[in-house]
């Protein structure tokens, strides 16, 4: 089976094309999903895969965090599966199918250092608008579908994100990914002028703190316009420690659909077993990296010159 590691800002997703059933058992599937994601491993681990199938019209995919813990939806994954199916069947929009929803795929304009990238059209958001439990009683709570809870920050602290994020766990049935949101320059979009930008890191349910999150993205970018009152519409810069994207909500009959694009990049191809082996050599799409690492160094320079200091990547 040919395993690709893409990554949407450096939060690295595998994509492989096969179904659950083709594992002996449930428990056998995710033992094969926890060595894969191993850091430890031949595969240099990721943080989560996406199976994937494309037989029918629509394309079916399933998601597993690193821990072998499902989860509905990954964003940074979704984009990089969704730019697989494009190359695949050689087309500019793709549907696929998963956790029970629709997600659009499009393929769009590159960065101008050369890195691909694709726009994600989700299904409308959820606020969940239940008090939430200390400690989290002043976030905002968005299903995207999975779940997210959001703090708007005026200091990004690394250490206090992290000791949130390890209670999400015991604070919510399902658990949840925890972000903070730090409104940078020009971020109060109200001028009609510059794009708003932000900074979001989210500590990642099953995955723990990673370079970025697409759902994340798009959790934060939902919960900014609730808190602040910034019009939905308004397409938001999102700046992660691992890369750059751009969210917006697009508001119809009420409801809030996001939309998010980014990058979309291979990392490298290898054959893999089912018990997770490896079946042949690993090979590395050296110009996509490439081209990534300058926009990666532009984005932490960026960063940098505002002051925000998060673990990189
Ligand atoms: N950890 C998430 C799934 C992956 C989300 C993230 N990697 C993304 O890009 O959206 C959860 O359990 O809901």
């Amino acid at each position: 089976m040919m395993l690709v590691k893409t990554h949407g800002s450096l939060n690295e997703i595998f994509a492989l094309q096969a179904t659950p059933d083709e594992w002996a058992s449930d428990a056998v599937l995710r033992e094969f999903v926890r060595r894969v994601c191993d850091r430890s491993s031949w595969t240099g681990g990721s943080d989560g895969i996406y199976l994937y199938d494309v037989s029918g019209q629509h394309a079916r995919a399933w998601f597993f965090n690193p821990d072998g813990s499902s989860a509905e939806f990954c964003g940074n994954g979704m984009r990089g599966l969704g730019r697989l199916i494009l190359d695949l069947r050689g087309t500019d929009t793709e549907v696929v199918s998963s956790g029970g929803r629709d997600y659009t795929v499009h393929r769009a304009a590159s960065t101008p250092e050369g890195v691909r990238q694709v726009l994600l059209e989700l299904p409308p958001l959820r606020f969940d608008n239940a008090a939430l439990p200390e400690p989290f009683a002043g976030f905002t709570a968005v299903a995207v579908p999975n779940p997210h809870v959001i703090a708007v920050v005026g200091e990004y602290r690394e250490p206090d994100l992290i000791e949130l994020g390890k209670r999400a766990d015991e604070a919510f049935d399902e658990g949840a990914n925890v972000s903070f949101l730090l409104p940078l320059d020009s971020a109060d979009g109200r001028d009609g002028g510059d794009v708003p930008e932000v900074f979001v890191r989210t500590f990642e349910r099953g995955a723990g703190l990673t370079p970025s999150c697409g759902s994340g993205v798009v959790a934060s970018r939902a919960a900014w316009s609730r808190v602040s009152g910034l019009d939905p519409e308004r397409r938001v810069v999102v700046r992660n420690a691992g890369g750059v994207a751009a969210a917006t909500i697009h508001v119809r009959d009420g409801a809030w659909h996001p939309v998010l694009e980014g990058n979309a990049t291979v990392v490298y191809r290898a054959e893999v077993d089912p018990d997770g082996s490896q079946a042949g050599p690993v090979e590395w799409a050296a110009d996509e990296n490439a081209a990534y690492a300058t926009l990666d160094e532009r984005n932490v320079a960026f960063l940098t010159s505002h002051g925000i200091t998060t673990s990189h990547p």
